[in-house]
């Protein structure tokens, strides 16, 4: 669990006073301007192994007042993509907005924000755990794709979807059987951007490689709704854009994975 001093979405300009990397020159998220990425040719398919768990395979499914938590087993690896080393999973979880009207992704491409996101949180395999890791530059991969509303219910999202209305107080937890995970990513693994970063809440580690899909998922407006009204956090508020704001790049230089 995370034992730190508390924080919301709130109180963002006071994080520095008490984590001091979130006052860094390397924070995330940041707006993705694509006239301004550079490609690089080091950027290959990403590499995704022991993701398809087996249903006997439970995992836990947190409300951690800020977001929905699914803890991840550490034999799902991820490797390829320019990485310089394999990465092993941790965590996966959700940003999202409010209403029909406000969308909740934390990065924006060219200005545009959208409804969602999903971070699958991963750690070095140079490490021993994902908290030795979480404070090493490299330390940490985070593999990012956009949720857009679409006209189908998206299956694999339900998954975590319909566990929610049991887990709407914080702090409360279930358990989820296990499936194919790489199912709540964009299919296609080529094309991505990729920039240096951190962690976008209280302690704002400095450490993250950021894997930003080039194509989005897509869920129903249903779906959308469902993640935006369920949860509640601190005094039994709904959880509802729980998003950073955009980040300086301080001449930091985004690179993509295709022209
Ligand atoms: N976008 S992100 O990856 O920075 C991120 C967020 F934006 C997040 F909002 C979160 S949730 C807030 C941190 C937190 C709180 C409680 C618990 C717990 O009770 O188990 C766990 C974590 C969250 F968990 C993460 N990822 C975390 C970063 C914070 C602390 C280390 C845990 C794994 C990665
Ligand atoms: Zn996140």
């Amino acid at each position: 669990g995370h034992k730190d001093r508390h924080w919301s979405y709130k109180d963002m300009p006071e994080w520095a006073s008490m984590f001091p990397n979130c006052d860094g020159h390397m924070q995330s998220p940041i707006n993705i301007n694509t006239a301004a990425v550079s490609f690089s040719v080091k950027l290959e398919p990403l590499l995704l192994s022991g993701y398809d768990l087996p249903p006997e395979e439970t995992l836990p499914l947190k409300n951690n007042g800020h977001t929905v938590l699914l803890g991840l087993p550490k034999k799902m690896t991820l490797s390829g993509g320019g990485f310089p080393q394999p990465y092993q999973a941790a965590q996966l979880h959700l940003h999202w907005g409010s209403g029909h009207t406000w969308p909740g992704s934390e990065h924006t491409v060219d200005g545009h924000r959208y409804a969602g996101e999903i971070h699958v949180v991963h750690y070095s395999s140079r490490f021993e755990s994902f908290e030795e890791a979480a404070s090493e530059p490299g330390g940490l991969a985070v593999l990012a794709a956009f949720l857009q509303v679409g006209m189908e219910t998206n299956e694999p999202y339900q998954h975590i979807l319909k566990h929610l209305s049991g887990i709407k107080e914080e702090g409360e937890e279930t358990a989820v059987a296990g499936f194919d995970v790489a199912k709540l990513l964009p299919y296609d693994f080529d094309r991505y951007f990729r920039y240096n970063g951190s962690l976008t809440t209280p302690p704002c580690y400095q450490t993250v490689n950021w894997t930003v899909f080039n194509q989005t998922v897509r869920l129903s407006q249903e779906q959308i709704s469902m993640l935006e009204e369920t949860l509640q956090g601190d005094d039994d508020e709904p959880i509802q854009s729980n998003f950073r704001l955009l980040q300086d790049l301080y001449g930091r230089s985004i690179l993509s994975s295709f022209h």
